[in-house]
């Protein structure tokens, strides 16, 4: 497993030894021992599963109590991840990062506590896997509308996105509870 820190360096890019062979192949998608040897020593309680059509956009979601660190990938199709800094204490406040993930690329997104999270589907379909280090608490959930001027995304887009009427609604950075 290759570890990449991006741009805003807590967030890891992950990308897996794939052994193919004739029946198809094997990956290890989580192991705490070699995670743990890059310095993410994790702890899941949750293992989450969403399917998502093309232009569907999802997020950008965070919970303000519970924050939740996310280790996302994707088994079939190809989306675009995207990773906000919500620390108001961190340099890189405001700031994004975001990758492309693919059953292709076989990649994964380390998305720490203290960061918002959502993703862009680019693929007819995107099958979507994660696993959190904290439980799902409705009541602190929190989302960023996904085209806030301040933070400029770039988003991969091929028309109006898809959100759910949560998204739509989603607050601007300016007026956002963020952590300390
Ligand atoms: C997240 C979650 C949702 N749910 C239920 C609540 C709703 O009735 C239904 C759909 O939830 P929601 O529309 O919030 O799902 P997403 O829009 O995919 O939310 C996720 O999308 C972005 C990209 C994230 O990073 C978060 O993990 C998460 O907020 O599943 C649960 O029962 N448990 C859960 O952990």
């Amino acid at each position: 497993m290759n570890f990449t820190p991006l741009a805003i360096p807590e967030v890891i890019l992950m990308e897996p030894r794939v052994f193919g062979d004739a029946r198809g192949f094997f990956l290890e998608s989580w192991n705490r021992r070699s995670f743990a040897e890059h310095g993410l020593d994790l702890d899941f309680v949750q293992d989450n599963h969403s399917r998502s059509r093309r232009g569907v956009l999802r997020g950008l979601h965070y919970q303000i109590q519970q924050p939740q660190g996310k280790l996302v990938r994707v088994v079939s199709g190809e989306v675009f991840d995207v990773a906000v800094d919500l620390r108001r204490s961190s340099p890189t406040f405001g700031q994004w990062v975001g990758a492309t993930l693919s059953a292709e690329n076989h990649r994964l997104l380390w998305v720490p506590p203290g960061f918002a999270h959502g993703f862009y589907v680019v693929s007819e379909v995107a099958d979507f896997l994660y696993k959190a280090t904290d439980f799902y608490a409705a009541a602190h959930e929190r989302t960023i509308i996904w085209n806030d001027p301040d933070i400029a995304i770039r988003w991969p887009l091929q028309g109006e996105p898809l959100l759910a009427p949560k998204d739509a609604a989603g607050s601007p950075l300016v007026e956002a509870a963020c952590y300390p």
